[in-house]
């Protein structure tokens, strides 16, 4: 797996600051402190300020992220977050599994919002409805390596069932993909030059479980005392 200079938890608190900024934008938000960023995500100012300048960002003009008291103009921050997170290039992104997590995945227009367009769908039997949305291109899975490697595609989002995922994965790394979000519930081999994120919404259930039963074990604590 390809060696990143960045870790992936810093890059996960990167693209929240953005997503985040992309709100405020939205809400007609000029300019926010990272004391102001830090209240709203739950995360601390000097966190957010160390994250930027981890992340090499030109922010030295505003060091403080307090100019003239009153932060970074939302757009500027923005701008420099799109450009390090290589997310003004519109990147073209293929799927492979278009049943219902593909079809979510598709009907979410919040990633093209950010420059990332699932522009080319793979399956083997297309949902009529998943079919009718507009502006993507489908193709049958036969067509994948043709399509791919025309098209220079380097990102791609496998969702097919887990019997399925590594053909599917040495298919389109075959193809010329280096990057693949794997929804898939197993792990894929590939090329050293490749990078694989799985992804598992159980993890964040679990993660919340926890919370869950700490609360509950501390009222049981609580309740005994009294
Ligand atoms: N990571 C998560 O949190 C999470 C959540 C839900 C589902 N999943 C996983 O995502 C995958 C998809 O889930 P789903 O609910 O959308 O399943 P689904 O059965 O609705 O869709 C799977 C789609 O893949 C297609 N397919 C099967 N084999 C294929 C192949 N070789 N090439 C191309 N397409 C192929 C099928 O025709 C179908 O349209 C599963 O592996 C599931 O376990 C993960």
């Amino acid at each position: 797996m390809r060696e990143t200079t960045i870790s992936n938890t810093v890059l996960e608190r990167l693209a929240i600051y953005y997503r985040s900024l992309k709100r405020l934008e939205e809400n007609k938000v000029d300019y926010i402190s990272s004391k102001e960023l830090g209240e709203i995500l739950g995360i601390s100012s000097d966190q957010i300020r160390r994250d930027l300048y981890d992340f090499r960002m030109d922010i030295s003009y505003y060091h403080d992220f307090g100019v003239r008291g009153r932060g970074y103009p939302v757009s500027y921050l923005l701008k420099i977050l799109e450009k390090s997170l290589g997310l003004n290039n519109n990147v073209e992104i293929a799927l492979i599994g278009a049943g219902s997590l593909g079809g979510a995945l598709i009907s979410y227009d919040e990633f093209k919002k950010i420059g990332l367009n699932i522009k080319y769908v793979f399956d083997i039997n297309f949902n009529k409805a998943i079919r009718d949305l507009a502006g993507i291109e489908f193709y049958d899975v036969e067509q994948i390596d043709e399509i791919l490697t025309k098209n220079q595609v380097k990102m791609a989002i496998i969702a097919v069932p887990a019997k399925a995922a590594q053909d599917v994965a040495d298919i389109i790394v075959e193809a010329g993909v280096e990057l693949i979000l794997n929804f898939a519930p197993t792990y894929i081999e590939v090329p050293n030059n490749v990078m694989v994120r799985n992804e598992d919404l159980s993890i964040g259930l679990i993660g919340l479980s926890y919370y869950l039963s700490n609360k509950e074990s501390e009222l049981t604590f609580v309740k005994n005392l009294g």
